[in-house]
């Protein structure tokens, strides 16, 4: 039967790598879970089995740490970027990088005098706790020439009290939905935002202060928005982005509806005033939408699962 190859990429998957940087008793923790995949002249070891173009896996994981090491690590994306660039440029067969980085972010634990018995005011400078909120991601590809950044964030779980209705729309024959004026407006934040840096030639974004702005203005515009839909809700929140963040061309979201029923007391005799509520997990709206700068390519793919 003739076949041939297809797509094919390869490297080490989900490298955790934790680098502490001792600056005197200040410690600071960057804490990534890197994933390398590696494309290019790869037929031969499909067909047939030779591994001469073959730079195993296990050298991609130990090259993660040893440039954890060498380079530090700044942000998510500018270690990515040296470990694309390090691929592609340095083995002739690999033409193409892939790096996808999570990154779990801690914060110092803080004492309410710094007399406590337990917890002196040295320790804490190397003490954290883990951050219950979003975690951070980044992909960056590069074919020895472009460069394609897509930043992120996921799990990042927001909740309006009010300030958000529902209604006006479609009612057909299997239409239960009562119409809603003021509504809980809850959703856990998945998004992607893609960046204009293509090119070594051009100024690389601040990629710390791009997050931090990134995330700000999404929040504050989940807060400030008066919702008539969460689907305007998301429009808001990538508008205001592209808007105040110049660096970013397009932004994916992707909020599931966490929806809160107001829970029938009259059996109980109470009166339910917009104060008791079944937070539901399942099923949710699911509410996905990619905002871009006019002009810009969309690139961010419609099925973001696993980026
Ligand atoms: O913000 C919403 N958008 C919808 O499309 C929708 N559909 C629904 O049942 N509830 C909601 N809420």
């Amino acid at each position: 039967m003739p076949t041939i190859l297809g797509q094919n990429q390869y490297g080490k998957a989900e490298n955790r790598v934790v680098r502490i940087v001792r600056d005197g008793d200040t410690h600071h923790i960057k804490d990534l879970n890197v994933s390398v995949a590696l494309s290019g002249d790869m037929d031969d070891v499909h067909y047939s089995g030779s591994n001469a173009n073959v730079l195993p896996t296990d050298t991609t994981k130990n090259t993660v740490f040893a440039f954890a090491k060498e380079h530090g690590i700044e942000s998510a994306e500018q270690f990515g970027i040296h470990l694309a660039r390090h691929f592609v440029t340095s083995q002739e067969p690999i033409k193409a990088a892939r790096i996808r980085i999570e990154e779990y972010a801690w914060e110092r634990i803080a004492t309410s005098d710094g007399n406590s018995k337990f917890i002196g005011a040295d320790e804490i400078k190397h003490s954290f706790v883990r951050k219950g909120q979003e975690t951070r991601t980044a992909q960056v590809r590069y074919d020895g020439e472009k460069w394609e950044v897509v930043s992120g964030l996921k799990d990042l779980t927001v909740l309006n009290s009010t300030h958000s209705e529902f209604w006006g729309y479609v009612k057909d024959e299997y239409t239960t939905l009562k119409e809603a004026y003021d509504r809980i407006l809850a959703t856990d934040v998945s998004a992607r935002w893609r960046y204009g840096w293509t090119d070594d030639e051009q100024p690389m974004p601040h990629w710390e202060k791009s997050y931090a702005q990134t995330r700000r203005h999404m929040l504050e515009a989940f807060a400030e928005t008066y919702s008539l839909s969460l689907q305007q809700t998301l429009y808001q929140m990538g508008s205001r982005i592209i808007e105040n963040r110049s660096e970013i061309d397009e932004i994916r979201f992707s909020l599931p509806n966490n929806h809160h029923f107001l829970v029938d007391l009259e059996p109980f005799g109470l009166k339910n005033d917009n104060e008791v509520y079944f937070a539901a997990d399942r099923p949710y709206g699911l509410i996905e939408a990619t905002v871009l700068r006019d002009g810009a390519d969309p690139r961010i793919p419609v099925d973001m699962t696993n980026l």
